[in-house]
Formats: structure tokens, sequence, C-alpha cells
């Protein structure tokens, strides 16, 4: 079956008065926040504290990045799966571009990878990228913080995706269907949509993000509800998006919460190192695994443990 937009997706507003902890507004919003994590795994977010004009000439300086020469782009690899360049290939798509920038809220960070793409480090880039960045993790505090068992340390990888259009008429695939291994994902796009969200068995929906939207997209860690996403492209115009992903720092246990887990309710996954589950799912072996299916491979207890 097609993308198709039969099904509600929803959509929650972060109003500044919503957020005070302890009101009622702050309460409805943490009831929907609760609910679209475990119905959906993911939801868009309409949240004026990331700022709109931040987030424009972030596309726009990603535009100069996609211009840099291949061999500087090489630069930026990196030990850690996922966070590093990846040019268009078989395995991904070819039309599919994207950059890694781990630790993003840290300007240090920030600086080395800018001065790997340009010989002046592009100041201005620099700027923008930590506001940005820190904006983001802001926001990814306000959805983890009020959950006690995944008040976790974060570091935030940053990736800068391009998708080409498509030949004339086709609709082709950008990125495969995957559910993410970071705790949780923030994306947007310069409003040429392509993400699209599995809600059921096979029924996927395009979403079509605003200037001032994005959709949040709930990780394998937690074991909450992970989603299916793809990108597709289809008409003729590139597709420039951002995506800040929540990673847990070194040493980070991921463990189940132990109030939760009674007779009817028993331990299905062990607890696990964050850290070895995201090599374990980019590894040789978990490529012949379904994606949505690897958590489940690495970290399944059988027999479950009820307390
Ligand atoms: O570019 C997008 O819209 C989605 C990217 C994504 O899902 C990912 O990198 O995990
Ligand atoms: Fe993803």
């Amino acid at each position: 079956m097609g993308a198709n937009a039969e099904i509600e997706f929803p959509i929650i507003e972060f109003r500044s008065s919503d957020l005070k902890r302890g009101i009622d507004g702050w309460h409805r919003l943490c009831k929907k926040v609760r609910e679209a994590c475990e119905t959906f795994g993911c939801f868009e977010v309409v949240y004026e504290k990331i700022s709109t004009e931040v987030r424009e000439e972030m596309f726009g300086l990603m535009k100069e990045l996609i211009e840099v020469p291949v061999e500087r782009k090489q630069k930026n690899a990196s030990p850690l799966p996922y966070h590093g360049w990846v040019g268009p290939c078989n395995q991904v798509s070819l039309l599919y571009e994207g950059f890694g920038l781990g630790d993003a809220s840290n300007y240090d960070s920030i600086k080395s990878f800018a001065q790997l793409m340009w010989p002046d480090g592009h100041p201005r880039f620099c700027n923008s990228m930590h506001t940005m960045a820190t904006q983001i993790e802001e926001f990814n505090k306000l959805i983890w913080g009020k959950w006690e068992s995944v008040m976790i340390n974060y570091k935030t990888l940053l990736r800068f995706m391009k998708y080409m259009a498509p030949p004339p008429g086709e609709y082709e695939r950008g990125l495969f269907a995957h559910t993410d291994k970071p705790v949780s994902t923030i994306i947007c796009d310069d409003q040429v949509s392509g993400l699209e969200i599995e809600v059921k068995d096979g029924q996927w929906i395009k979403l079509s993000l605003s200037p001032s939207s994005f959709c949040f997209v709930v990780g394998d860690p937690l074991k909450i509800k992970s989603v299916n996403h793809r990108v597709m492209m289809s008409g003729d115009n590139d597709r420039y998006s951002i995506a800040a992903f929540a990673i847990p720092i070194e040493g980070t246990i991921i463990k189940a919460p132990k109030e939760l887990i009674d007779e009817q309710h028993p331990q299905l996954y062990k607890d696990f190192d964050f850290m070895d589950f995201f090599l374990f799912a980019f590894s040789d072996p978990a490529k012949h695994i379904d994606s949505g299916e690897q958590l489940h491979a690495f970290a399944s207890l059988s027999p479950p443990i009820s307390n």
C-alpha cells in the first residue's frame, strides 16, 4: 500500500504557557506526548523556542556544505557508526548524502567540523549551528525530563541530509525503512516532503512539515514503541533535512524500569550498555535482521523475568 493520509497523525504544540511543571497545561501536554509516543512512536512538534530564523539559516548553510569538494567531505569520518559523511551509494541510496556532527552543542566539536570543511572555519556556520543544537537539546530535556526512567545524559548527533530529486515521474527511495537506534530523533526539513511513517502494517503516511514544525521519533532503546520510517522522493526538488539524535553518553546502561515489572509485566529485555547495542545495530550480523527486530535480537530475555 502506498502513502496515504487518512490516519490522524498527532500534532502537539508546545506553548510557552504550558511549560511550567505542575500546572494543568503541563499535565495535558505530558499526557498527549505519552499517548503519541505509545501509539505512534512519533508525533509532529510545534515549538516556537526552536527559532525558525536559525533553522532557515541552517538550510542555507547546508547548501554551502554540499558544495564542498569531496576530499574534504571525506574528512568527516568517525569510528562511531552513523557519525560521518556518507555519499550517494547503492547500500543507502543514489539520491542520499549525509554528514554527521557528534556532540553538536559543544562549540569545539562544531568548530572542528567546520574547520575540516572550510579553510576559514566558517564562524557563521558555527554560531548558527551552536544555537540550533542548544535549542534542540533543551527541547529533548523537556520531553525526557519528565520520564524518570529515561533521565539519562545525552549528547546530540546532528545529521545534515540532502536527497536529490529522482528522475522525472519517478517515486524513489531516498532512505530505506528503519527504526532509529538512538533514544530519540528530531527531524526538520526545508518543506520539500519525503519523510514517510508506517502508521500501520504496510500503511505509510507522508509528512508535510511546516517551517516551524519538527517530527519527533522515539528510538528502539526505550522500548516504548519504535516506528518504521523512510524517505521517498518524487517531484523536481532536492530535499534538505536535519536530524538531531539523542545519543546516551558513554557507559550508559539502559535499564528496564523496575517499578513497572511484576508478574503481569515481566521484564522482556536485559539491561544493556547503549553503545554495545548501537555498535551491534550497525554491524554485519545485524544487517540480516529487520531494523525493528534488532533490539529484540540483541537484548531479549528468554524466558522473561518477573519480580
Ligand atoms: O531525512 C529524514 O527526513 C529522515 C532521516 C532519518 O530517518 C534518519 O537519518 O534516521
Ligand atoms: Fe530515522
